[in-house]
């Protein structure tokens, strides 16, 4: 496995992936050893360049890198669905060999390169080919993104499981946006998972109230984001 980087899936779309990417950039730009830290993702859909709902734009600010949020993602497509047919949608098609050789050229670039996926791990972006086959071929430990509620551990272990068949390593577990840290709920997913994935969760962070922003303090946020990473995450194995 390639120890310059991590590739960040999840359970399903919508868990979290770039709200946990972003926090991990900023948090391994300010308190680890590696300097040129960089964000990746291969594809993004149901948004555009420039939108602040994007992926690259959350990645981004969410992490405050020195990048520019046009060379954060590969490949943008407009239409909310699996990349493959996000692309077939606008007459055009994902190139998997482009897709292999941009992650390898950027892992050879950074000191660490944090790569997020697109929903979970079986989404097809090229006819043949799924999320999982280029985090395969980029030899890129994974960090699996999981809900903290009831139905994560099935998700979960599934999740791990295929990643097993796939030959990838999984680094550890994130369950993210639990309601209530007291909810006996919530370690005992844990423990199952721990138990039945035989893989560590990592930590478990908390449903953030973003509703209440006026407008986004980038800057507060990302300290708030790695406050909780700080103080939640068990990050030893990861770097
Ligand atoms: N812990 C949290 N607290 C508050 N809001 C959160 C939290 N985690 C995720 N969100 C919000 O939930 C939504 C989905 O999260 P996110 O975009 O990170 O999912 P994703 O897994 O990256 O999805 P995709 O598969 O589209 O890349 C976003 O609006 C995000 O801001
Ligand atoms: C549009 C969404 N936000 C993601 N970018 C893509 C999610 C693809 C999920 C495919 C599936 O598992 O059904
Ligand atoms: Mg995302």
């Amino acid at each position: 496995m390639n120890n310059k980087g991590l590739f960040i899936t999840a359970t399903d779309t919508d868990v979290g992936k770039t709200e946990v990417a972003a926090a991990l950039a900023a948090f391994i730009k300010s308190k680890s050893e590696h300097e040129n830290v960089n964000l990746w993702k291969p594809v993004q859909s149901g948004v555009i360049i420039g939108d602040p709902n994007a992926d690259s734009y959350r990645l981004l600010h969410g992490s405050g890198l020195d990048q520019q949020e046009k060379d954060i993602a590969t490949y943008t497509f407009p239409k909310p669905l699996a990349p493959w047919v996000a692309a077939k949608r606008e007459g055009k098609e994902i190139d998997f060999s482009v897709l292999v050789e941009e992650g390898l050229k950027r892992l050879e670039n950074s000191d660490f390169l944090i790569t997020e996926g697109a929903g979970g791990l079986i989404v097809p972006i090229a006819e043949n080919k799924t999320i999982a086959d280029l985090a395969s071929e980029l030899k890129l430990p994974l960090i699996i993104v999981a809900r903290a509620g009831l139905g994560t551990v099935n998700h979960t272990c599934l999740s791990i499981s295929y990643a097993r068949t796939m030959g990838l390593e999984v680094k550890g577990v994130i369950l993210n946006g639990y309601l209530n840290g007291n909810d006996p709920a919530l370690k005992e997913n844990i423990t199952m998972i721990e138990n039945f994935g035989r893989v560590p969760v990592l930590g478990k962070l908390p449903w953030l109230d973003f509703e209440n922003e006026q407008g986004i303090d980038w800057t507060a946020r990302r300290q708030q984001w790695m406050n909780l990473i700080e103080k939640h995450l068990d990050l030893k194995l990861l770097f």
